[in-house]
């Protein structure tokens, strides 16, 4: 089995200091890695100013090497903030009104991939697999296939990919597909994300579809295929029944006194649907009189890129808001929505789901959107809540117990709120027996080993015998 190379914007380093274990998509990895013994590469998150970033910071655990590199200040401005999240970010979010493209963050975007390459070239070995992540590194194949590098080369894109007229938007379309097309396979979340990538590259005669997952784009033969990422199931079901001896989520019980709870948990983004979510909760107080006083509605909201002006923007809106529906509706006993601005530890927060009898969801846009996973996950079986979810989450194409909502239909998400909060017991059951079969057996680790099944099995690029000349034919047509 040959040695594993993860590449990623953010890397999870293990903190023995820090009491909460990683996330699944971490555990996943890092399983893969200590099996096949590895390299996890990625930015530290650390600026080095105007300076050049020194070595890379080294830390063995194991046999999993993590490498993390400093970034200047502009590389951080240009290369994070700028093009991955107004520019990327937005467009596959379906925001064209939020894309904000320069020329100058552009190049950034490229050189900062550049610089990533140079960092991991002297550490591979010619049998690594090589896995890179999401959208800050799509032009990282390319650079290092520039650079001589042979080996197999993976691409999981966590967002969504929009369709042709969306993505086309964006000036630099065309390079950043013939950038996916130097991977050996693309992965996306969901089958709508690899039929829009195939209709873009369909749409301007840059590529086709050979059959049986197999494009050809640019001269270049590679793989697409759909892997919706999962959670570590089972484990997360284990964290929510002993979460119940958490001194908050204790607190927060106690202060349910048996009324119904609503939960979000979501990065303060405006991907998320925030607003949309709390007028739909408005609403259906304002339609259901009778929950006045009795739902309380928890939305846990932790800052995100703040740095980048529509998420500072974003934090004052959704603070104001919720600020208005308090004071609209709420009583001297009773405040209708618990708005919290912080961070919670997974475990208290898979304690926090299962006291919710509804789990609400409701993305504009989400590549898969793993909270609707977890809600599921810490559910009580005999006694399980609800799940409300977007149908624009990845996560909908799989949950088909949740009750189904389209997030800029207010009036219908407040009576889907109102249909969970009322919902059977025995139908509450099946819809979630449902889902929880699924999610046990398509957890984060089959993920993981499905995608890197299909890479490893994957023809190298490198290896045919002949360019693919159906561009050139297309063109002359
Ligand atoms: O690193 P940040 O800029 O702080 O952002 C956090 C992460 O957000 C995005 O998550 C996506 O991946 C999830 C797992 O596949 C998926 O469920 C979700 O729908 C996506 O939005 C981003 O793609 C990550 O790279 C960021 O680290
Ligand atoms: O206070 C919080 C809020 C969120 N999360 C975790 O952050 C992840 C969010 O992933 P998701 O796919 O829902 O959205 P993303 O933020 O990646 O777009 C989930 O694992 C949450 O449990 C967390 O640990 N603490």
């Amino acid at each position: 089995m040959s040695r594993l190379v993860v590449i990623s914007n953010r890397v999870p380093v293990p903190d023995k200091k820090k009491a909460a274990p990683a996330g699944g998509l971490a555990v996943a990895l890092r399983a893969a890695l200590s099996e096949r013994g590895g390299i996890w590469l990625g930015w530290s998150g650390n600026s080095s100013g105007d300076e050049n970033p020194g070595d890379l910071s080294i830390l063995e655990d194991g046999n999993i090497t993590y490498a993390l590199t400093d970034l200047t200040d502009r590389d951080v401005e240009e290369y994070y903030h700028g093009f991955a999240n107004r520019v990327l970010w937005p467009i596959c979010h379906y925001r064209l009104d939020l894309a904000d493209y320069g020329r100058k963050e552009m190049t950034g975007y490229f050189r900062v991939n550049r610089f990533f390459a140079e960092r991991l070239v002297p550490m591979l070995k010619p049998d690594d697999t090589i896995w890179v992540h999401d959208y800050h590194l799509i032009p990282l194949a390319s650079e290092l296939r520039q650079m001589g590098v042979k080996n197999r080369i993976g691409f999981f894109l966590h967002i969504p990919l929009p369709p042709a007229d969306v993505l086309f938007a964006m000036p630099v379309h065309e390079e950043i597909i013939r950038a996916l097309a130097h991977y050996d396979l693309v992965g996306f979340q969901t089958d709508h994300d690899l039929a829009n990538f195939v209709g873009a590259l369909e749409r301007e005669g840059i590529g086709r579809s050979l059959g049986n997952g197999r494009l050809a784009s640019f001269e270049r033969r590679f793989r697409g295929g759909h892997y919706p990422i999962g959670i570590e199931t089972a484990a997360f079901a284990g964290f929510a029944e002993r979460a119940a001896h958490n001194s908050m989520v204790r607190r927060a019980r106690d202060s349910m006194a048996d009324r119904p709870l609503i939960i979000g948990v979501d990065r303060l983004d405006y991907s998320k649907g925030l607003t949309q979510r709390i007028d739909a909760y408005e609403r259906f107080i304002l339609e259901n009189p009778r929950h006045q006083g009795n739902v309380t509605y928890l939305q846990v909201t932790p800052k995100s890129r703040s740095e980048v002006p529509e998420y500072e923007a974003m934090q004052r809106t959704v603070a104001e808001q919720a600020g208005r529906v308090n004071g609209a509706l709420g009583t001297v006993d009773w405040v209708p929505i618990r708005y919290m601005n912080r961070s919670v530890a997974r475990p208290v927060l898979a304690g926090l789901y299962r006291l919710a009898r509804v789990g609400l969801v409701t993305p504009m846009r989400d590549g898969m959107n793993l909270v609707a996973k977890e809600y599921v996950a810490a559910q009580d079986g005999e006694n399980p809540g609800v799940l409300v979810l977007s149908r624009f989450a990845g996560a909908a194409r799989e949950m088909s117990g949740a009750l189904l909502v389209n997030p800029y239909d207010i009036e219908g998400t407040a009576n889907a709120i109102a249909r969970a909060i009322d919902m059977p017991l025995d139908e509450r059951k099946a819809r979630w027996r449902q889902m929880m079969d699924h999610l046990l057996e398509h957890d984060v680790t089959r993920w993981c080993d499905d995608f890197l099944r299909d890479l490893t099995e994957e023809e190298q690029a490198g290896d045919h015998p002949e360019p693919v000349n159906w561009l050139r034919s297309h063109a002359q047509r």
